[in-house]
């Protein structure tokens, strides 16, 4: 997968925490169905709180946005993040006994508000692209593993999880998320965005996310 020009270069400047993020023994576990039901749960109960602060930062990216059509793509991804992917949360973790008040009750683990906190504060401390920075791991390293397993999914356990991300719909985003780093990185590093003073930054940011996300499957798999 590609999404964009910048994003297969931020990708390669984290190359080995990106491996261990998208190859990671929880995301084989969801392909072969031996991750324990008990350790999904659990990471579906911390996942819907890391939404929650998602659904904070991508808001956030709103209000740093330069055009109304970036402003549009982040306004969307607020909306999608909070009425289709939390909502899928809220209704796996209600068929297994968990529900909404125990969700929105539940205590974050540390990991959790590492990865979370981070990104804020990198929207907060820095400008769109920064923000981007933080936010692409997550997005498109998830567009990544969907497209990776998605051979698995046909009666697999954890398909429905698998098929989320694999497809069409969820592919376009990954899709408009890179266009719109792209246009974000062209506009604010010029033609050659390698070149620029910033671009050290750019990848230490990504790669930082990219290693909260290896820390969230490691909590994932120590409920
Ligand atoms: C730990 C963690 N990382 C990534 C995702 C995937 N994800 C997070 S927000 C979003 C929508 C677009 O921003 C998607 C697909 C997740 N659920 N949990």
């Amino acid at each position: 997968m590609s999404y964009g020009r910048v994003f297969p270069a931020w990708r390669a400047a984290a190359a080995p925490h990106w491996d261990a993020y998208v190859r990671h023994a929880f995301v084989e576990g969801l392909r072969d169905g031996s991750l324990p039901r008990a350790a999904f749960l659990h990471y579906l109960v911390q996942d819907y709180l890391f939404l929650v602060h998602f659904a904070r930062a991508w808001a956030l990216a709103v209000t740093k946005a330069a055009t109304i059509e970036e402003m549009r793509i982040c306004a969307g991804t607020v909306h999608a993040l909070i009425d289709d992917e939390m909502r899928l949360h809220v209704a796996t973790c209600a068929e297994a006994g968990i529900d909404a008040a125990t969700l929105a009750a539940a205590e974050e683990r540390p990991e959790n508000l590492a990865y979370t906190r981070y990104v804020l504060d990198a929207g907060h401390s820095g400008d769109f692209l920064d923000l981007l920075a933080a936010l692409a791991p997550c997005v498109l390293g998830y567009g990544e593993i969907g497209a990776r397993l998605a051979p698995a999914a046909p009666g697999a356990s954890y398909g429905a999880w698998i098929d989320t991300y694999a497809g069409t719909d969820y592919q376009q985003v990954c899709a408009d998320v890179g266009a719109l780093i792209d246009g974000a990185a062209a506009r604010a590093l010029g033609p050659d965005p390698a070149a620029s003073p910033r671009w050290e930054r750019l990848c230490a940011t990504f790669r930082t996310a990219t290693r909260l996300e290896v820390g969230f499957w490691d909590m994932g798999l120590a409920p």
